[in-house]
């Protein structure tokens, strides 16, 4: 049936050539009859319309996402009835997702109307640099007849995309995103972002954590998914932020990981040391999809995004100056340049721009480091504190690694972690069995000898910290008496010296007086004289 439609196509488009060209060359009124005439005589033999859909669209070649949602919402509907056919691997990796292969046709039924489906592909020398490679161009085509026109506008595309990208989500592996430094990214179509498949065992039943707050997140996740009207409704981006902080090994990037499988979303891992500056930076995030997580991690050692500028020394500043007629050094041209301002577009600029439901997560060791214009609400929504093990979370840790709800040690476990401050990752270090010989109990043994062991080390610690303060305690107690002796000494001396200096001054003040007194005789013997003379 295809050829067939396809020499009927041909012979039409001759016809409409024809008509195209006697509408050029004869613009007058019966000619124009005329091309009404082929156009109703075309539509007569030929009464159906096609719509092309082809794989790559508009600039760097992307792939359409009408392409993807109708090759999935046949891939659901028509896998049945198609003869040949392609295979994939899908979500779980163990069922083969089924699509339609290369010139090949179906047909589809939509409210009592038939619609036909034919997939094609091209293939044309293309010259990619100085290497020859061949350029696949892929398309679906729909033909339906034309009394059917509005029915497809109105309600049957909606349809297939709509279910399209349902299968597609529902089919789809997630995927873990990495950034790809920019020098990687100038070739015939290169990406920004490689990927690998996403396949982290962790989630929200294995994350120990307190229950409440693990409840309320998830709460938060699903209100954030589920939330896009409301979004709309408030005039905002379907976008939230989250920064979770806290020591290491308390389950930051676990708890990322928990995220991405309960809400089903891609992961992109943004390496901000990698990206040399805010073009780049923005680019990154024009190209990630929807339904994704995109994290930056140990935000505080990324980049210096204190805000502050760091003050030069006088030396660097030197430095700088000489360097300024120079061309740049290798070490120059590689230090990144991504800023504090460029971040805060990313999150809040674009970032609303952009298609929705997005999560960014930012995490670090060290909140008190961050840039409040960074983490204000708006740009970082909820702050996450990861800490310390507390009993709640070790239950959840004994369950997960050794199947046990409850142990006549669990009492010793719970008085200790009131004392010792341990993170989950050595809690669950010590649960892991070693050797097949250990069970549930003697794993939780080790963990008491190891929280025991902490509790000693940090009683040691506060000892040597208490020594350390009386000695410099002694040490400044010392000082004060030298300094206090010192002033003493000193009070005396200037006392001795004003003592002295009172008497010398005494002195000097009689012998003035005296020496006035004197001059005075003087002057008024002389004076006597003067009159005498
Ligand atoms: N809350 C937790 N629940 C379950 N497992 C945890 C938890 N915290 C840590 N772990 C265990 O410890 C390992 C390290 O944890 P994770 O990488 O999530 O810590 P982190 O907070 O991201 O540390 P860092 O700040 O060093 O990046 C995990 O693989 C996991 O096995
Ligand atoms: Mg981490």
């Amino acid at each position: 049936m295809g050829d067939q439609w396809a020499s009927v196509g041909s012979l039409l488009a001759g016809l409409m050539f024809l008509g195209a060209v006697i509408r050029q060359y004869f613009p007058f009124r019966p000619e124009t009859i005329l091309i009404k005439y082929i156009r109703e005589l075309t539509s007569f033999i030929y009464p159906y319309v096609q719509i092309k859909i082809p794989e790559y669209t508009g600039e760097r070649m992307k792939r359409s996402e009408a392409y993807a949602a109708v090759e999935a919402y046949l891939s659901a509907s028509c896998s049945q009835r198609a003869h040949k056919l392609k295979a994939d691997l899908g979500k779980d990796s163990t069922k083969p997702v089924l699509s339609m292969d290369d010139h090949e046709e179906v047909t589809d039924e939509f409210e009592g109307t038939t619609f036909w489906w034919s997939s094609s592909k091209t293939t044309r020398q293309a010259q990619v640099l100085w290497y020859p490679t061949q350029e696949e161009k892929r398309s679906y085509r729909l033909t339906f007849h034309k009394s059917n026109r509005q029915l497809v506008l109105d309600s049957y595309l909606t349809h297939v995309l709509k279910e399209g990208r349902e299968v597609g989500i529902r089919n789809r592996r997630r995927k873990l995103y990495c950034n790809n430094p920019s020098s990687n990214w100038g070739g015939y179509r290169s990406k920004v972002w490689n990927h690998v498949a996403f396949e982290h065992p962790s989630s929200f039943d294995t994350l120990a954590m307190d229950p409440g707050k693990k409840r309320e997140i998830m709460k938060d996740l699903d209100t954030f998914r589920k939330g896009k009207d409301y979004y709309a409704k408030i005039g905002k981006a379907w976008k939230r932020g989250y920064l979770l902080y806290g020591p290491p090994g308390t389950g930051k990037s676990s708890m990322i990981s928990a995220m991405a499988n309960f809400l089903d979303y891609d992961v992109y891992d943004l390496e901000l040391t990698t990206v040399k500056n805010n073009v780049e930076l923005r680019k990154l995030f024009i190209e990630t999809t929807s339904k994704s997580i995109i994290v930056i991690e140990d935000i505080d050692c990324s980049l210096d995004l204190t805000g502050k500028r760091k003050q030069k020394s006088k030396k660097e500043e030197d430095k700088s100056e000489e360097k300024k007629n120079l061309p740049p050094g290798p070490e120059e041209k590689e230090e990144s340049k991504v800023t504090l301002s460029g971040l805060l577009n990313f999150i809040d600029g674009l970032w609303s721009a952009c298609g929705g439901e997005r999560l960014i997560v930012f995490t670090t060791n060290h909140i008190e480091k961050l840039d409040p214009a960074l983490i204000r609400r708006g740009r970082m929504d909820k702050h996450i504190e990861m800490s310390y093990c507390c009993f709640e979370a070790f239950q959840v840790l004994a369950k997960n690694y050794l199947d046990v709800d409850s142990h006549p040690l669990f009492g010793a476990i719970r008085d200790l972690m009131e004392e010792v401050k341990i993170t989950p990752a050595d809690v669950a270090e010590n649960l892991m069995p070693k050797s097949v010989d250990e069970d549930a109990g003697s794993c939780l043994e080790n963990l008491i000898l190891a929280m025991n062991k902490a509790k000693e080390e940090e009683a040691s610690k506060q000892a040597q910290a208490s020594t350390e303060e009386n000695v410099e305690g002694e040490k400044s107690g010392a000082k004060e008496e030298e300094t206090s002796k010192r002033a003493q000494a000193s009070t005396e001396e200037t006392v001795e010296a004003e003592e002295k200096s009172g008497a010398k001054e005494e002195e000097a003040s009689k012998q003035t007086v005296c020496n006035g007194e004197e001059t005075a005789q003087e002057k008024s013997t002389g004076s006597i004289a003067d009159g005498v003379n």
